[in-house]
C-alpha cells in the first residue's frame, strides 16, 4: 500500500474491508463480457509477468483486482485492450475474449478495440485543451456529428462522469485548470463519451484526496449500472465498497477469484487470507 491509499488509518484489517462491502446485489447471472483463457504475457527483457490467467467479467459489473505490489495487476489490465502492443517486444499468449471473439488476434483493429475496452490511469491525464475538446476529440475520432449533436454528446459524457454542474459554465477552459479529481472525472468522461462497452481503471484513486475518492467511488458504483468495470485497487476498503467480484493476486498468478463477500469474509486459500486481513502486502 502507498503513503497516499493511507488516507484511513486502518484500511488494512478485513473487519473494516467487511464493514466497507458493498451491499449485496445479484450479478451472478450477469453475461460474462470479457473471458480471459490460459493467457500468459511476457516482458520485452522476457520477464513472465502473468502465468496461465483464467478469469470471467461479467457485465454490468465491478471487478477488483488486489494484492501485492508487483503481481502483475496493472500488466493484466492493459492486456485486457492491448495498451502492452505500444511497446515493442512485450507479448500475450492465450486468449482475451470479447463478447466471444478473441482480441488477441493479431487482425484486431487496436482504435475501434480501445474505444470498446475504455481505461482510466492512476495519474488522470487531462490533454492540454479545454474540457468540452477533451471529450469531443475523441468522439471525432470515431463520428462525424453536427455541432448539436456533439454538444449534447459532451454534456451527456459529463452528466454520466458526475462533472457536468461543476464545469458547465466553463466548458471553454483549460482541462488542466480542474482539480485532481475533477480532472479524473474528466478523463472518466472522455472514456465513457465514446460509448465503450468495458471501463479499466488502474488505481484511478490513489492521487486523489478522500473527498475525491469517494466521488470516484459513487461514480463506479453508478457506472456498473451500465458497463463492465474492472479496476486495480490497493485500497481494501475500497475493493470492497466498489466491487461485486474480486481477484487476488500473487506473483503473476491468480490465487483467489470469487465474490467480493466471499473473498473478504471468508476467503479458501490461506495467502488471500493473509492479505485481505493486512498480514503482507
Ligand atoms: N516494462 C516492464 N519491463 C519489465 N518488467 C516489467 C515492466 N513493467 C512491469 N514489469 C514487471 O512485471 C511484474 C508485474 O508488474 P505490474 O506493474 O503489473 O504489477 P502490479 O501488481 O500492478 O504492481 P503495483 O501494485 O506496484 O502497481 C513486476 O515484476 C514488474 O517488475
Amino acid at each position: 500500500m502507498d503513503d497516499q491509499t493511507m488516507t484511513h488509518p486502518a484500511d488494512h484489517p478485513a473487519t473494516d474491508s467487511v464493514a466497507a462491502l458493498k451491499p449485496r446485489r445479484s450479478v451472478e447471472d450477469h453475461p460474462v463480457k470479457l473471458e480471459v483463457k490460459g493467457l500468459n504475457f511476457f516482458y520485452a527483457n522476457n520477464h513472465q509477468a502473468l502465468t496461465d490467467i483464467n478469469l470471467s467479467l461479467r457485465d454490468k459489473a465491478v471487478t477488483a483486482f488486489i494484492g501485492p505490489s508487483g503481481c502483475g495487476k496493472s500488466t493484466l489490465l492493459r492486456v485486457l485492450n492491448r495498451m502492452y502492443d505500444l511497446y515493442p517486444g512485450q507479448r500475450a499468449q492465450g486468449e482475451v475474449l470479447l463478447d466471444g471473439r478473441n482480441i488477441l488476434a493479431p487482425k484486431e483493429d487496436l482504435n475501434v478495440l480501445r474505444a470498446k475496452v475504455g481505461m482510466v490511469f492512476q495519474k488522470p491525464t487531462p490533454f492540454p485543451m479545454s474540457i468540452y475538446e477533451n471529450i469531443a476529440f475523441g468522439i471525432r475520432l470515431y463520428e462525424k456529428l453536427s455541432k448539436a449533436e456533439m454538444a449534447n454528446r459532451v454534456e451527456a459524457a459529463l452528466r454520466e462522469a458526475a462533472l457536468w454542474d461543476e464545469v458547465k459554465d466553463k466548458l471553454h477552459q483549460s482541462g488542466l485548470g480542474l482539480s485532481g479529481g475533477q480532472q479524473q472525472r474528466l478523463c472518466i468522461a472522455r472514456a465513457v463519451a465514446v460509448k465503450p462497452e468495458v471501463l479499466l481503471m488502474d488505481e484511478p484513486a490513489s492521487a486523489l484526496d478522500p473527498i475525491s475518492t469517494a466521488k470516484i467511488e459513487d461514480l463506479i458504483t453508478r457506472l456498473a449500472d451500465d458497463y463492465c468495470i474492472a479496476i486495480v485497487t490497493h485500497n481494501m476498503q475500497q475493493a470492497a465498497r466498489t466491487s461485486d467480484y474480486t481477484a487476488f493476486m500473487y506473483l503473476g498468478e491468480i490465487v483467489e477469484f470469487d465474490r467480493t463477500e466471499q473473498i473478504f469474509t471468508a476467503p479458501k486459500n490461506q495467502k488471500t487470507n493473509d492479505y485481505v486481513t493486512g498480514r503482507f502486502g
